[in-house]
């Protein structure tokens, strides 16, 4: 009877040493791959990036400390939300995190990386279609400051004849940026605006989709795609027109006007834009005031879009050296200027030139304005 009682206790012991064994290997595994798997099955590289962790952190070779999880984007700016609570703004968007010591493994939720939700990629409320050399990519920049703007910084060109076929919706909408429910993504791609089956494709994705063009004086513009043009040549060692050469034809004394109104002649690209979308949903801005003012049509968009007035003679600076406004981030003290391809010195036109081409492009604009409604004060 007693030795009965003697095995029952080693039995005993010995299941109760497999299971805290197993227990312990449980843990040991999981810490060493379970873990890290399931955060990468959760958090896309786009959004561990976005939430300022370092993807590499999280291979099976190295164990995930607290520590890591600090690794975030410092704060750039401060805000004050709608309950006129202080907010830090950080680069990448989304990142708005205080973060907290993370738990040891299997103890994974939001509030551990300080996320109410999960940013996550959603389509677009609202796509700047052009128009190309008038201040597109500057716009944008601007507009990423504001705490509830997310743009995606590259052009998708998706609506347009070159990708729509390949790709579907979901491609797309997998290519925006991560954002959270409350903010606001924008994408910008000039070809949107002078292809008009992308007018009908972008409705057909979203019928009350916010559509902002962004338009300059034409003869601007085109010098502008003329610097584009023979810096492109300059680079591959070839000699570049000048630009009379490549909008005017000497011989016949006649003006190349496939070449310059391919995307100079604003009417024919508004009047259908404005038979898909309601007037309402379009908002023209002016590129020659985002050059000289860009807070007025920052503004303008802040409205278009609901938001409250957030960009401020704070976030940006006119750099002498640049010859343009730049954005500065005060808490950083880090400052931001297009690149060099942006904000070229344009070509001198000589001033008859110059009058000749004023009175070419006359009736164009003339007929763009009735098309919009609007008077712009171009060609001087
Ligand atoms: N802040 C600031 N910094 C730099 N450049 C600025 C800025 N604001 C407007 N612009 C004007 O933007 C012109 C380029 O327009 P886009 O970005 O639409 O060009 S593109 O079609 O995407 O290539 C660019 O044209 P170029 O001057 O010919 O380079 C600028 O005139």
């Amino acid at each position: 009877m007693r030795s009965v009682k003697i095995h029952w206790v080693k039995l005993t012991a010995l299941i109760f040493l497999m299971m805290a064994l197993t227990a312990v290997s449980t843990v040991w595994i999981s810490s060493r791959s379970l873990y890290p798997n399931l955060l990468e099955s959760i958090m896309s590289r786009q959004v561990r990036d976005s939430v300022g962790l370092v993807g590499a952190r999280f291979t099976q070779e190295e164990p995930i400390f607290p520590e890591e999880f600090r690794q975030e984007a410092p704060p750039i700016r401060q805000t004050t939300n709608e309950n006129n609570q202080t907010i830090m703004i950080r680069r990448p968007k989304g990142v708005d995190l205080d973060p907290k010591p993370v738990a040891w493994v299997g103890n994974i939720s939001l509030s551990h990386l300080g996320l109410k939700e999960l940013p996550a990629s959603r389509p677009p409320a609202c796509i700047l279609l052009g128009f190309g050399k008038c201040g597109t990519s500057a716009l944008l920049e601007f507009l990423d400051l504001h705490p509830k703007i997310v743009s995606l910084d590259w052009e998708p060109d998706y609506f347009c004849d070159r990708m729509y076929p390949k790709y579907d919706l979901q491609w797309y909408v997998k290519k925006m940026p991560p954002s959270f429910s409350d903010q606001l993504t924008i994408e910008k791609s000039p070809c949107y605006i002078v292809e008009h089956d992308s007018h009908i494709r972008m409705h057909a994705m979203n019928s009350s989709l916010k559509i902002m063009v962004i338009i300059r004086d034409p003869i601007t513009r085109l010098l502008s795609e003329y610097g584009h043009y023979a810096a492109t040549e300059n680079y591959w060692g070839r000699r570049a027109m000048t630009f009379e050469e490549r909008v005017y034809n000497l011989r016949t004394q006649e003006f190349k006007v496939a070449q310059i109104l391919k995307v100079g002649d604003y009417a024919p690209h508004f009047e259908h834009l404005l038979k898909v979308f309601p007037r309402n949903q379009v908002l023209i801005l002016d590129g020659d005031k985002l050059v000289t003012d860009p807070l007025s049509q920052v503004r303008r968009v802040e409205e278009f879009l609901g938001l409250r007035h957030e960009i401020t003679d704070n976030d940006i600076y006119f750099d002498q050296s640049k010859g343009f406004y730049c954005m500065k981030w005060p808490l950083t003290k880090e400052t931001k200027c297009l690149g060099k391809s942006k904000g070229r010195v344009h070509e001198e036109i000589d001033p008859d030139f110059k009058r000749k081409l004023i009175d070419f492009f006359v009736p164009y604009n003339e007929r763009f304005f009735k098309i919009v409604g609007q008077r712009f004060d171009w060609l001087k």
